[in-house]
């Protein structure tokens, strides 16, 4: 009986003290790879989509902090100015600026873009952040796939309309922010708008899958052009990315111990844009701002053809 009771006594006291005394290290076993580099981004443009919140804000504040002129791309104005406020606040750079787009609606990408070359001479990084997952089904303004018309469409028809303006710019850089997710996404092209079967789960990887092939068929085009484009994975970040399923939400409260931080999710994005030596680096895929293993199926350059093709049919547009 006593033998048991110190037991007992044993696991209460002795498990939360060693957790208490092994936090510091899980902390920075979870923080993850840090952008180490000290480049300055002065007289440089940078777009960030989804920039309001999450990763996307963090991107932005460490890049304003190193003197960029920060375009924050949004759907909401109101969050997008409370972002910048902050970032100007903090960082002293008054070049953050805040502009309106839907990524849901390629109306909104198109006057976003032509209002933005309008303004603008040159864009030498564009960080294609913003993204949902988990939404129940639906369907953009022009009936694509939530997942897919947002984070992979969107930033599609983003990218084709911003595409010379980076050439003209060059060295100019594309990051494209996908997921681990990637893994266990398949291009369903039979049933792409998942109208036969659709799964909120499945739906994000199979979009996060498309930024990787995206930009592998992106960087073997832009060879030559002095514009860079890779993707990677931030981690797995306490962020409102999780906001359409309430268990998940309950989980990330739970465990955001055990999850990354936007700063700390911020770091390969950061990395991908500015480190010196990834300067001729392109058509990777990042991960802690290192190399990272791509699925077999991100790594199929038929796939990424045919997405391509796809994509552009979707859109009505032809980009050679
Ligand atoms: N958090 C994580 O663990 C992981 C995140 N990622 C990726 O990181 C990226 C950033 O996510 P994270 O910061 O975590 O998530 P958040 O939900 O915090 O931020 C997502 C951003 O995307 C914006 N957004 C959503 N829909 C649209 C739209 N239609 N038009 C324009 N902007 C839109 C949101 O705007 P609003 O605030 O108005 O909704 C918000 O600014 C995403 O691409 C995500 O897939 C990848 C792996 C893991
Ligand atoms: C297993 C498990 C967790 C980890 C979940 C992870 C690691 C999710 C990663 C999601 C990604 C990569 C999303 C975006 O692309 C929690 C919630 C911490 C606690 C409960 C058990």
């Amino acid at each position: 009986m006593l033998n048991c009771l110190a037991t007992v006594l044993g696991i209460f006291i002795c498990v939360p003290l060693l957790l208490f005394m092994a936090a510091p290290y899980i902390r920075r076993y979870v923080a993850g790879g840090v952008c180490k580099s000290t480049t300055k981004l002065n007289g440089k443009v940078v777009m960030i989509t989804g920039a309001n919140t999450g990763i996307g804000k963090e991107t932005a504040r460490d890049l304003a902090q190193r003197g960029a002129r920060v375009i924050i791309a949004c759907r909401d104005m109101a969050k997008g100015e409370a972002a910048a406020c902050e970032i100007r606040a903090e960082t002293g750079n008054q070049q953050v600026i805040v502009k309106k787009l839907d990524l849901a609606d390629t109306k909104s990408i198109r006057e976003f873009a032509e209002n933005f070359l309008a303004e603008e001479k040159e864009l030498h990084i564009l960080i294609n952040n913003a993204g949902v997952m988990l939404c129940p089904y639906s369907k953009t303004a022009d009936g694509f796939e939530m997942h897919l018309g947002v984070n992979h469409l969107g930033h599609f028809l983003l990218t084709f309309l911003l595409l010379e303006c980076l050439k003209q710019s060059a060295p100019a850089r594309i990051v494209n922010v996908s997921s681990l997710a990637h893994h266990g996404g398949r291009i369903r092209f039979h049933d792409l708008q998942g109208e036969k079967c659709y799964n909120w789960g499945l739906a994000y990887c199979h979009s996060k899958l498309a930024n990787v092939l995206f930009t592998r068929e992106l960087a073997r085009r832009l060879q030559g052009t002095g514009v860079t484009a890779n993707s990677l994975h931030p981690g797995s970040v306490y962020s409102e990315l999780v906001r359409h399923s309430i268990l998940m939400s309950l989980l990330w409260k739970t465990f955001s111990f055990f999850l990354k931080t936007p700063r700390e999710g911020a770091q390969t994005s950061v990395y991908c844009a500015v480190a010196e030596e990834l300067e001729s680096v392109t058509g990777q895929y990042f991960s802690d701002c290192r190399p990272a293993y791509v699925s077999p199926q991100g790594r199929s350059d038929e796939l990424a053809k045919k997405l391509w093709n796809v994509s552009c049919e979707l859109l009505g547009i032809q980009w050679d």
